[in-house]
């Protein structure tokens, strides 16, 4: 699931650097400033998925941006935090076309929660582009498992297009008209999961000033989405499975239970019936889940995709960047990208041609704009070709990412490769160094075997 980026306005400093932690953690991009003017530069210099923001600041202040949000940005998101003292104001800022509000002080899983609630859902829902037999056929099974209520599992490797799949299922079964939610288990720190996949009522934690519902409530009458299963620890599997069987949901601090109606699919990249065997995953979870499994085949398994992916994702992101016409593939860079192995699959595919639109001269794109890995691209173009007008706080944060990056694969080295050495001595767990090396291998960074 590709992360979103926010934008948080608070003035308090150190309350800034807290929800900063906690977005971060939970792997949100994040841009952060100190007052509504800093907010309205940043938002003229980046695209954001959700602002999430202080009412009472020195100048303009929420309201002002939320004023400023409404002409500029209006299918932009924002979520307010207000004093418990004036939450009047963040009623008419509702009123104004705010999403929600949060009554400070609040926990980090409130805080989660109604992100998730509010943020867009990736735009996924365009049909599959497929052009391979073996693509066509698996997408052919897809839609007549669509039209029954089954559970679906949905494997492959990283980059392959679960997410894809399970949109496609959704958008093609009786259920289409409602909800289609997701959640990738591996992204939100396990203690928050359970809050946000089942909700919680008023008084639930510190600032639970107002009961949210979870993932599962907002799924109600459609699909759920759990993304990267594999993920969930155990404590939770035995939860979700209870919810599963009995089609009810309690919320965190409720009493009462709520019927349910949801179809739930799920995706996961690693081998889900070995770790039931060895005891990581719960096998009753996992033949519940599995019903009918589905697996995308890697992409250099499937090489009469490649060309029809690459158009697809060159027209996408042309249109985003206002480039007419779209270019074309001229005849040698279709052969590099015919002969290129695609370990990151069509997540790697879709960063290439993005480098391919910056790096081409003209309607075509020759061989030397497609830039196959990290490796390969030359000084000139590295991120610096990005708007790099923004904070100094941004430059800050991809700065620590790449000492994050750095560690990362140093310790990699000083462990020969293990893993679970790696994660004892960075003092974090196997599962979150597991979804750092994916995201590292997802900006084309080499991950030592
Ligand atoms: N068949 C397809 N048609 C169009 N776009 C695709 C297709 N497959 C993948 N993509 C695009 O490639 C990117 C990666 O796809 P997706 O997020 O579905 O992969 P994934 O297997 O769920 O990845 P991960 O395991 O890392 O979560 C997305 O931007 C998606 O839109």
């Amino acid at each position: 699931m590709p992360e979103a980026k926010l934008l948080l306005v608070e003035d308090d400093a150190s309350l800034r650097e807290a929800l900063l932690d906690t977005l971060m953690l939970a792997q949100y991009e994040c841009v952060n400033v100190a007052s509504a003017e800093d907010a309205i530069m940043a938002l003229k210099q980046n695209t954001f998925d959700m602002v999430i923001s202080d009412v009472q600041m020195p100048g303009i202040g929420g309201l002002g941006l939320l004023n400023y949000l409404q002409q500029h940005h209006p299918k932009t998101p924002m979520l307010l935090m207000t004093a418990f003292a004036t939450i009047d104001s963040a009623v008419e800022a509702i009123k104004q076309g705010a999403v929600d509000y949060l009554a400070k002080p609040f926990a980090p899983e409130v805080l989660l929660n109604q992100v998730s609630r509010y943020l867009p859902l990736n735009d996924n829902s365009g049909q599959p582009v497929a052009a391979d037999d073996k693509s066509l056929a698996l997408l052919n099974l897809a839609k007549r498992v669509a039209s029954s209520d089954a559970s679906v599992m949905i494997m492959g490797p990283s980059g392959s297009g679960k997410e894809v799949m399970a949109r496609y299922i959704h958008d093609n079964s009786p259920r289409h008209e409602a909800p289609f939610v997701a959640i990738n288990c591996a992204a939100i720190p396990e203690n928050m999961l359970e809050a946000t996949l089942f909700g919680y009522e008023k008084g639930a934690f510190t600032g639970a000033y107002q009961a949210c519902p979870g993932k599962f409530e907002q799924a109600h009458g459609g699909t759920l989405l759990l993304d990267e299963i594999s993920e969930m620890e155990l404590g939770l599997q035995a939860k979700l499975l209870r919810v599963l069987q009995e089609r009810e949901v309690e919320r965190l601090g409720g009493r009462k239970t709520i019927k349910l109606d949801v179809r739930v699919l799920a995706t996961s990249n690693r081998d889900l019936k070995a770790m039931a065997t060895s005891g990581e995953f719960r096998e009753d979870l996992y033949y519940r889940i599995n019903v009918f499994p589905l697996t995308w085949p890697a992409l250099n398994q499937r090489p009469a995709d490649i060309i029809p992916l690459a158009n697809h994702l060159l027209a996408k992101h042309a249109e985003r960047l206002a480039i007419t016409p779209v270019p074309t593939l001229d005849e040698a860079a279709t052969r590099r990208l015919l002969t290129h192995r695609w370990p990151g699959n069509v997540r790697e595919l879709d960063n290439v041609v993005q480098r391919a639109l910056i790096l081409r001269v003209g309607d075509e794109i020759s061989a030397n704009d497609i830039i196959l890995d990290s490796a390969d691209v030359p000084a000139a173009v590295e991120p610096a070709a990005e708007v790099t007008s923004a904070p100094q706080v941004e430059a800050l944060g991809s700065e620590l990412k790449a000492q994050e990056h750095v560690i990362i694969l140093e310790t990699l080295n000083q462990c020969n490769g293990s893993r679970k050495q790696v994660a004892e001595k960075l003092g974090i767990s196997a599962r979150t160094l597991r979804y750092k090396m994916a995201k590292m291998r997802d900006m084309g960074i080499q991950i030592p075997a």
